[in-house]
Parts: structure tokens; C-alpha cells; sequence
């Protein structure tokens, strides 16, 4: 990895298209563009591949115009869903190639932990929020996710997704949506998984995200929380813990 310019973005991977496999957008075509380099170390993150700098050797630094034409090149021309992710994706400057895509009839979602807002936000057509729940070790700042939300202005649609591997993650996802009623919320069972492989046949825990996801659904009928959304990750349904699918 040579030194990033500040109009450059750092690439891990980019790939599709794929269906989107999780949240609000699941099932569409979609293409990824995988940004390397997190401020957060969740402890069962899928994506180190994204975050650890001992895969930094792995990543690219790139400008706005070859992520672009790797965009074009594998959606064949035609305007997909372009979602944005990592890593931490609010950490490089995305907003020209937004730009770019929507000027081209290109449609870009965002996924982030909710830490760092950028002013491009208010340019996306989706923000998918995801506060990281007692299970990641991680620590909300409230302040700067609140951040976040102001700098979208009410222009993406904006929801809250939530991964949920217990009942210490579900209290923090209730309460973390109450402080938003506004707000579409999407709960998804966590994966444990081990590290990343270009492996078709890399384990994933099945049995245990099943399991978690029956436990899920029937936490929220039992609770009454009915206007929570209960997702799987497809793809890892389908793929297992693969990169680029
Ligand atoms: C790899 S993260 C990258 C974007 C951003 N850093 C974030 O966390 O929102 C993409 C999504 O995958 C989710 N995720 C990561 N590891 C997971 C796991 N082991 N099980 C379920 N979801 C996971 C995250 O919570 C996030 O919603
Ligand atoms: N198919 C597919 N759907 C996804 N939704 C969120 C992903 C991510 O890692 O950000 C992801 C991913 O890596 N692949
Ligand atoms: S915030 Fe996202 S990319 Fe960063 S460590 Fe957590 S899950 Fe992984
Ligand atoms: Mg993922």
C-alpha cells in the first residue's frame, strides 16, 4: 500500500454485482465497493480483511475515476445499486464519486458504525446506521452518531441495522432505536466466523446462526416489537463467509 493522496480512496476490494444480502436493500443487485482501514475493532467483525493493517498490503489507494470505471466495468454499464462499506467507508472521500455515479443513473448506499460523519452523507440515496451492540466490545459515542444523522439532513433514507448475537445486544438495540422511533430498524443474528478465506468451502457457524435467529424472531414477537424487521445474512446463507459475494 503506497501513501493515500487526499483525493484518493483506499480500496480493499471491489466486487459484483452481487445480491445484497442484508437489511433494507436485501435481494438487489448490487455492486460493492469495500474501503480498507477501521476506527473500530469489533471482536467478531467478518470483514478483518478490511480492518486489520496486516492486510494493508492488500489494499489500493485509488482515485475517484478508477473506482468508478471498476464500477462501470463490472455492472456492465448498466445503473446498479452501488453500496459502499469496509472498513469504516466514512473515512475516505466518497462524495465525487457519488457524484459521479448519480449523474449516470447510479443509485449508492452506505454502511457505517455511525462514528464518523462526512458531509457527503446528505448525497447518499440509503444510510444504513449500525451502532455496534456490548458484543463487540465497541463503545457508542451517541454525540458523534448524532452527528452522522444531522449531516444525512433527512435526505437518504436513513435506517438503523443491528447485529444481535444476545440479550445484552437486544436490550442495547431496543434501546438504541427508541432514541430514534423514526427510524426503520433491521435486526440481523451474528455470525461467528473465522478469519476471512477465498475458500468456497470456508466453515461458518450454520447451526448457531440458525439458532440465533429463531431465538431472535421469538424475542421480538414475545417483546412486541412489531415494527422490528428480523434478517439473516443471505448471503452467508448462501456463500458462507466468502470474499467477494
Ligand atoms: C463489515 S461491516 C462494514 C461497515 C461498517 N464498518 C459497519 O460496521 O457498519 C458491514 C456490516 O456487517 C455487519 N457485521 C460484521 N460482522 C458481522 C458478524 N460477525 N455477524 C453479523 N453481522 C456482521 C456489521 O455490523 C455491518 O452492519
Ligand atoms: N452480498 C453481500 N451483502 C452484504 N451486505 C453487507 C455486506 C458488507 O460486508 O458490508 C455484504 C457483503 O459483503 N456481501
Ligand atoms: S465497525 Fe464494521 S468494519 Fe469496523 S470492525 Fe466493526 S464490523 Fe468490522
Ligand atoms: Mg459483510
Amino acid at each position: 500500500m503506497t501513501n493515500v493522496r487526499s483525493d484518493e480512496i483506499r480500496v480493499s476490494e471491489i466486487f459484483g454485482p452481487t445480491i445484497q444480502g442484508e437489511g433494507v436493500l436485501i435481494g438487489l443487485p448490487t455492486v460493492f465497493v469495500r474501503s480498507g482501514g477501521c476506527d473500530y475493532r469489533c471482536s467478531w467483525c467478518d470483514s478483518l480483511h478490511a480492518v486489520e493493517s496486516s492486510y494493508r498490503h492488500e489494499w489500493h489507494a485509488m482515485s475517484t475515476e478508477a473506482v468508478w470505471q471498476e464500477i462501470v466495468r463490472l455492472s456492465r454499464g448498466e445503473a446498479v445499486m452501488v453500496s459502499l462499506s469496509g472498513g469504516n467507508p466514512a473515512i475516505q472521500p466518497f462524495g465525487d464519486l457519488i457524484g459521479r455515479g448519480h449523474r449516470n443513473g447510479y443509485r449508492f448506499a452506505l454502511e457505517t458504525q455511525g462514528s464518523i460523519a462526512r458531509e457527503w452523507f446528505a448525497e447518499l440515496d440509503v444510510l444504513v446506521l449500525s451502532p455496534k451492540p456490548p458484543s463487540s466490545g465497541m463503545e457508542t459515542d451517541w454525540q458523534a452518531f448524532d452527528v452522522c444523522l444531522r449531516m444525512a439532513a433527512g435526505k437518504p433514507q436513513t435506517v438503523l441495522k443491528f447485529v444481535v448475537f444476545d440479550e445484552a445486544d437486544y436490550a442495547y438495540a431496543r434501546a438504541a432505536a427508541a432514541r430514534h422511533p423514526h427510524l426503520p430498524v433491521y435486526l440481523q443474528p451474528g455470525n461467528h466466523t473465522p478469519p476471512p478465506s477465498d475458500d468456497k468451502d470456508a466453515p461458518i457457524d450454520l447451526e448457531g446462526v440458525m439458532e440465533r435467529m429463531r431465538w431472535l424472531v421469538d424475542a421480538t414477537i414475545e417483546d412486541g416489537w412489531f415494527e422490528a424487521r428480523v434478517l439473516p445474512q443471505l448471503h452467508v446463507l448462501i456463500w458462507g463467509n466468502k470474499r467477494g459475494v
